[in-house]
Parts: structure tokens; sequence; C-alpha cells
């Protein structure tokens, strides 16, 4: 399905086991957010040198940046084994308690959505993660009594799409917090040239450089899109380059800038039967058929990030470079409004 491909999350199994093949396995390999990797890398260095667990590691931003590469960065350069769960799993603080009694000293324990974790095993987290200790309640009522458990040392590393839903006691028991950012395009070159030579596709740095521009500025997105493009040079007995890019991308309906089939007819709509707006989020959603939560959370984030669209009191509204990006002439404004007030709103 074409909008899959521009998802940010994990489309499928198949996907899971491509993106395991393609992870880097250092901070050396991980591309982009030298900041973070020099913080990271001071962390795990100064653990290592006073050989103890190092400190919880909370990592924070949209889908598909890294964070699953990352926890297992950390977990490889501590030389330490790795064991995996998400929020969702996590429904009772019986959960918790057998995977945290379970770990291993100094073991790195990844939990993914962790703001998705039932509110009683965060409580039993904060315990764990301060003194490596929980306390397992037995019986229920008044004759209830609590049997405190230690536990081996360990690092926990959280990540999480919605940090703002994270408690603050939880947020706080991390060492420290990493948020990862949107990839610029010459860093997506970087992790598609890389991602092409392990895949042993021969394609030139101009057509590495056009993908790199439609895939809104995420890892994920751009290795999906690698692959739909070696597909087409394979079946079309072609080299990787520009034209094949072009080609591909537009049977998926992805266009030069990122956009598929739903942000453009968002966008259309918004143009061509609502003058470019102000209009409001759910008669917009209706006109184009989606539910208003799609739309929000989906479609609105990128085109307000790449500047098409903006936010404004009255309703959602085009930019000047929403009417110049499909190539629609922009109607006469109102003359008592200057044109470059309506579209900074
Ligand atoms: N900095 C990077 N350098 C190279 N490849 C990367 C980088 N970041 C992510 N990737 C690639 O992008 C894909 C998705 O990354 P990852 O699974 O770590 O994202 P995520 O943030 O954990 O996503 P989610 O929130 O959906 O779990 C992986 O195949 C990974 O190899």
């Amino acid at each position: 399905m074409s909008d899959d491909l521009t998802a940010p999350e994990l489309e499928s199994e198949s996907e899971l086991a491509f993106e395991g093949a393609l992870r880097p396995r250092s901070l050396a390999e991980f591309v982009g957010q030298a900041k973070v990797r020099g913080q990271l890398q001071l962390l795990l260095t100064a653990a290592r040198m006073q050989e103890r667990t190092a400190d919880h590691i909370l990592l924070a931003g949209p889908p598909g940046l890294g964070k699953t590469t990352l926890a297992m960065i950390v977990a490889h350069e501590s030389e330490r084994p790795l064991r995996l769960s998400s929020g969702p799993a996590i429904q009772h603080a019986g959960d918790l308690a057998a995977l945290l009694s379970s770990l291993t000293p100094g073991e790195v324990l990844f939990i993914d959505e962790i703001h998705r974790m039932a509110r009683s095993a965060e409580e039993m987290l904060y315990l764990a993660m301060e003194d490596f200790r929980i306390d397992i309640m037995v019986g229920k009522g008044a004759g209830a009594t609590s049997i405190p458990l230690d536990l081996a040392p360990f690092t926990l590393v959280g990540a999480t799409t919605r940090s703002g839903l994270l408690p603050n006691p939880l947020r706080d028991r991390f060492g420290f917090t990493a948020h990862l950012e949107f990839y610029d395009d010459a860093e997506l070159t970087q992790v598609l040239s890389r991602a092409a030579s392990m895949l042993e596709f021969d394609i030139d740095r101009e057509a590495l450089a056009e993908i790199a521009g439609r895939c809104r500025g995420t890892p994920r997105i751009a290795n999906r899109l690698l692959r739909r493009v070696r597909d087409y040079a394979l079946v079309h007995g072609g080299r990787g380059d520009v034209d094949a890019v072009r080609a591909a991308l537009e049977l998926y309906d992805v266009d030069p800038l990122g956009l598929d089939r739903l942000d453009r007819a968002v966008l259309h709509v918004l143009l061509e039967r609502f003058d470019g707006g102000p209009v409001g989020l759910n008669t917009l959603a209706v006109s184009v058929g989606e539910e208003a939560e799609t739309i929000e959370s989906v479609v609105e984030p990128f085109l307000v990030r790449i500047g098409l669209l903006s936010r404004t009191p009255r309703g959602r509204m085009a930019t000047a470079a929403a009417w110049r990006h499909l190539g629609i002439p922009s109607p006469a404004r109102d003359s008592s409004q200057p044109p470059s007030l309506i579209d900074d709103i």
C-alpha cells in the first residue's frame, strides 16, 4: 500500500528482519545525532572506567529515528547482554517483577514505548531504578504483606515517542535523557549510502540524495524507499540512478518532498475547495474521507514541519509554499490583508 511507505512506524515482520540487518552496531557507525552520540559515549566510557553499570537512559523522539538501534548499541558498547521488552507487554506489576528479577548483573533492559506501561508497574520501577530493589506484595487487603527482593544492578534504557506522558518521578530517575531529532538530507544520504553498500545495490550519489529528500527526515523511511528503488532497478534491468528513483517513487505516490497520497489529498482539498483556509480539522477530515485523528496525528505534523500548513486559532491554513508545491496559482486575497500576513499566521 502506498501510504505505508511513508509511515514512520515499523510495518511488518519482514521489515523487522530487514532493519535488523541494517542496524549500526556501534556509536561510530551510527549516523547523525552528533550531540546524543557524544553524550552517550561519555556516559558509557565513565561507567566502564568505574566498572559499574551505566546510568539509566531515556530516549525520546518520533518513531524510526533510531531509539531501538541506540539501545542495542548501549548494550554492545558496554559488552552487556540486552533484554528487550515494551510498555504494552507490562500490564501488571507482576509482569515487571518477573522481568526485573530474571535480569543478570549488568544487563541492559530496553523498554520500548515505556509511556504505555501499567501505572502499578511504573511505581515498582521507581524503586527498582533507584535502589535495585522491589517490594513484592503477597496477599490482599488487611493481611497483605510486602516482601523486599534485591535485584542485580541493571541499566534501563527506556524509549518513548511521547515523553510528555511520562510521570515526573519516572522521568527524574533517568540519569540522562536523549532527545532524537529528525535527520537532515546529508545525514540521510549517509544512512542510505551505508544501507546500499550492505545490500550490494549499485546506486549513484545523486540518486541517494533524491531519496534522502523524500524520506521525511526518518532513517526507517529512507531504508524502506531504498528497498523499493532497488526492486525497481532490478525489475527494469537498470542501475540505481535518479530516473529509477523518480519512476519508483512516483509509482508509490511519494512525491519530491516525501508527501504521500493522503498528504496531497489534504492539501488539494484545502487549496481547491477552501481557497487555502482557514478551515476546521473536522471539515478537512470529512472532505478527504479520513478520521480527524489521523489527519491531526499523522498528516498535519509533517505538513507543518515542512512549512506547507499552519495551525491558526481559526483553523488550518495553507502557506504560500503549499500553493507553489502543488503548482496551483494562489487566488487574489482580500486587499485589506497583505498576503504575507495571511501566509504567516
Ligand atoms: N542513525 C542511524 N544510522 C543508520 N541507520 C539508522 C539510524 N537510525 C535509525 N536507523 C535505521 O532505521 C531503522 C529504524 O530504527 P529504530 O528501529 O532504531 O527506530 P526507533 O526510533 O526505535 O523506532 P520505533 O520508535 O518505531 O521503535 C533501523 O533499520 C535502523 O537501522
